[in-house]
């Protein structure tokens, strides 16, 4: 899913002795830490897809108590090599790309997270188009998705429009209006556009929708984004460390 992007935007990652053909091809070196990278993010991805199969069987089981309880022994145990080498919070990930764009674990779109539907984004003529499936852990209303989730998936919608229309910013204001509940395990449509750019502040709208059914809308959105001055900017994030750049941010 993530290949085209991360072969246009990843930053190798060299974790490997070189071999003689590296030694002597800077080419083939690039290649094999791009592999490197793209397998990286390949096993992220597995483990976010393992881990929201986890996820979706464990907020509906009906399994005897007991095997609850074997289950939670057995993951605690799969999660403890895990938990030996974990990052700093103010490290990025290794195969994170945050100017191109990569963020493995992010929340709402990662592979990488359990917590992720993930929802997917693409530009389409300056048009913000995302799709997604809610499974049962989203939940609010019985059998429809939380308010809350709607919302999560519109703020990232309207913040991926601001930023291809080349105005990235931070969100201050979100309204959402709830027209009709949201269906789980139903294939889901957003779109997104910015309608007004004031100075720092622009405004963006979304609508959330059933892929069957892209004309009525469920839940539509208004948001207000931000541009960081380069002070504030360097106040929020200038500490944060990229180890998969050559200089370190600061
Ligand atoms: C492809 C790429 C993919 C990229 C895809 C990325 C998608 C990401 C989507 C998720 C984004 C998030 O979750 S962001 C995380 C949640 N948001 C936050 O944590 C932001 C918290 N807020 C802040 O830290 C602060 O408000 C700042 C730093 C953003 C702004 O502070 P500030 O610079 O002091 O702001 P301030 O001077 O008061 O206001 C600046 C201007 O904005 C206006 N303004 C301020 N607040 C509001 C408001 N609620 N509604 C309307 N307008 C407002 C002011 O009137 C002013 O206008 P005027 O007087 O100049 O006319």
């Amino acid at each position: 899913m993530c290949r085209g992007r991360d072969a246009a935007g990843g930053h190798p990652v060299t974790d490997g002795e070189k071999t003689p053909a590296e030694e002597h091809a800077p080419a083939t070196r690039r290649l094999h830490a791009v592999d490197g990278l793209l397998g990286r993010r390949e096993a992220i991805s597995e483990l976010g897809d393992a881990l929201r199969l986890l996820v979706e069987y464990a907020t509906t089981t009906e399994a005897p108590t007991e095997e609850l309880r074997r289950a939670a022994e057995r993951i605690r145990q799969a999660a403890a090599p895990l938990g030996e080498r974990v990052r700093d919070r103010e490290v990025l990930p290794t195969a994170d790309d945050l100017l191109g764009g990569v963020r493995m674990y992010n929340p709402v779109t990662g592979s990488g997270s359990a917590l992720a539907p993930p929802l997917h984004i693409a530009a389409d003529n300056g048009v913000a188009v995302g799709t997604c499936t809610l499974g049962m852990a989203f939940e609010g209303p019985p059998t429809y998705a939380h308010g809350g989730v709607s919302a999560m998936l519109l703020d990232q919608m309207l913040g991926y429009a601001a930023g291809i229309a080349g105005h990235p910013g931070m969100t201050v204001r979100l309204d959402t209006t709830y027209r009709k509940p949201v269906p789980l395990l139903t294939p889901l449509r957003l779109t997104a556009t910015v309608q007004d750019i004031d100075g720092r502040r622009v405004t963006a709208t979304g609508q959330l929708t059933t892929a069957d059914d892209p004309d009525t809308v469920l839940v539509a959105a208004t948001g207000v984004f931000i541009a960081l001055r380069a002070e504030q900017a360097r106040r929020l994030f200038g500490r944060v460390v990229n180890t998969n750049r050559p200089s370190r941010a600061g």
